[in-house]
């Protein structure tokens, strides 16, 4: 063992055993709430996860999974796929790219930077294109930090901007883009009014252009390289509550404003590599492209950012991995990168070929998983167990995406459906497990199926100007459970009562306990104890 080995060493546990098969099952979009109608969670046939639950408060416990618990900038800020793996994977709660991003804006330090000074070149002869998500979700991006790059940019010389916008329905409500659009043809118009040509250039949903992820459907990312790009959309109008179309070309400057990596990286590489065979793209201009972030820390991509995104290091997939632990990381396409790419620490790749293996199972395309609501479910429980039986891997973590996947759609029946499926994937995993006398640690990264309507402040399903009740498609702020055990649990083991505010940061500790590890000094304390008994 070199010296980098002896550094990456974990101490062994006092008390936990080494050598257990150990599956790492994360429910996306599986949090704990109350039992109504609502909740398709409850609705749904869930003997397995139901099961789980009678284990508690030894074996089975809600942990936080929102707000500052997992980086965001306050506790108003609900949970989300990027934030919650980032946190189950690195054991330690850093500031996240929201929060850095408000940071950067407010003390107008992200305009010192070597990103935003590139693009400034082209603010003379060219003009700025700002792509992204128009809304005040904060899970991709938000409205607030759009006007204050607006604000700033009007003060540092640009004479033209084009906005290329992406609408939300899916972190915010139903319906709510016409209200960010009015906003933001408002601030434009004001800028106009300052003498600079500032203006909505292209629109679409985000489902529908550009905002697609770990390579599931190219012709996503190829819809928005034609209309903000070549300039070419199948509907034209003059201005977006009316759209005029204005193409990027050769000296512009364009800046993608989402902060989250996962949907930005297809666009980054379209707009960035030189070498590109994924779509037709007709034109390459000449552009200087800057993220508001670095999206994917290993590609260097994009190599021109705004924001410095956080530094997620020392991971405990790397540190593992390291200590000898064989992993198998598995789910289908829209959420594979979760497991892998969010998981240690926004990088794609491998730490060690030898040592690893991630399976993606490819996902349905072109359709809302509402229609299809199983998903790919018993396939990644079939992987799972085929991986765990094998004998071949120390830990098998997949993530299971119906309940967030299905969930976002609003359709409440087919949620539940979704709800069902994941929790018979989660039965064929721990069957696997019993069967080779192994640990499971089955938890979520987020809220999203269990509460399925927006609610006033009483927690009242809150009705609009007519009466109805309005779907809730996005996540919620809701803990979410974590449950351990399985034959290779050591007797003793059980869940602390001293760590009440437990988060998702805090599971990697645990589960490098479980692999009979110490996790190092720096990581959110364990969520177990073991007991003589
Ligand atoms: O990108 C998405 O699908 C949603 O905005 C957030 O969902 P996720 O955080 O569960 O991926
Ligand atoms: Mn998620
Ligand atoms: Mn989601």
């Amino acid at each position: 063992m070199g010296s980098t080995d002896a550094e990456w060493k974990l101490a062994d546990h006092p008390k936990l055993p080494k050598g257990k098969p150990i599956a790492v099952v994360v429910l996306d979009g599986w949090g704990e709430a109350n039992a109504d109608q609502y909740n398709c969670i409850h609705t749904a046939e869930t003997p397995t996860m139901d099961s789980l639950k009678k284990g508690a408060p030894e074996r089975w416990r809600l942990v936080k999974a929102h707000g500052t618990a997992v980086g965001l900038p306050s506790d108003d800020d609900m949970g989300n796929s990027e934030v919650g793996h980032n946190a189950l994977g690195a054991g330690r709660i850093f500031a996240q790219g929201a929060k850095l991003v408000d940071l950067a804006l407010e003390s107008g330090k992200i305009y010192d930077g070597e990103g935003f000074k590139y693009i400034q070149e082209s603010f003379a002869n060219g003009t700025l294109h700002l792509i992204g998500l128009l809304s005040d979700g904060g899970v991709h991006s938000r409205l607030d930090q759009l006007q204050l790059l607006l604000k700033g940019v009007s003060e540092r010389g640009v004479k033209r901007v084009r906005v290329h916008i992406l609408t939300d329905g899916r972190d915010v409500l139903d319906g709510s883009s016409v209200g960010f659009v009015e906003t933001l043809e408002n601030d434009l118009a004001k800028l106009r009014e300052k003498g600079i040509d500032a203006r909505i250039a292209s629109g679409g949903g985000r489902m529908h252009v550009t905002m697609d992820r770990y390579e599931n459907d190219w012709n996503v990312v190829k819809r928005g390289w034609d209309a903000q790009v070549l300039g070419e959309a199948p509907y034209k109008f003059k201005s977006a509550l009316e759209a005029a179309v204005g193409p990027i070309v050769d000296g512009d400057a364009v800046v993608t404003f989402n902060f989250r990596a996962d949907r930005m990286v297809m666009i980054a590489k379209s707009l960035e590599y030189e070498n590109f065979d994924k779509f037709d793209r007709v034109r390459f201009p000449k552009i200087r492209y800057a993220g508001m972030l670095q999206y994917d820390g290993e590609l260097k991509l994009p190599s021109h950012y705004l924001v410095s995104p956080p530094e997620i290091d020392r991971t405990s997939g790397e540190y593992l991995v390291h200590n000898g632990i064989r992993t198998f990381a598995c789910s289908e396409t829209v959420k594979f990168g979760h497991v892998t790419f969010f998981w240690n620490g926004n990088r794609s790749g491998y730490f060690n070929q030898q040592l690893e293996e991630y399976v993606e199972i490819p996902s349905d395309s072109g359709i809302t998983f509402n229609e299809k609501p199983k998903m790919k479910a018993l396939e990644i429980g079939e992987k799972a167990r085929d991986a765990i039986l094998s004998r071949k891997f120390d830990q098998i973590r997949v993530n299971l995406p119906n309940g967030d996947m299905v969930g976002h759609t609003g359709d409440i029946e087919a949620t539940v459906v979704a709800c069902k499926a994941a929790d018979e994937a989660v039965k064929m995993i721990l069957d696997a497990i019993e069967q080779v006398g192994g640990i499971y640690l089955v938890t979520a990264d987020h809220g999203n199926a269990e509460d399925m309507v927006k609610r006033d402040k009483s927690g009242k399903p809150a009705l609009d100007k007519e009466g109805k009740i309005q779907v809730l498609t996005s996540h919620t702020l809701q803990p979410v459970p974590i449950a351990i055990g399985g034959p290779g649990l050591a007797p003793g083991v059980r869940f602390r009562n001293d760590v009440p505010t437990g988060g998702l940061a805090n599971v990697a500790a645990t589960v490098m306990n479980l692999h009979g590890f110490v996790a190092p000094g720096d990581y959110e304390t364990t969520l177990i104890e073991v007991v003589d008994k």
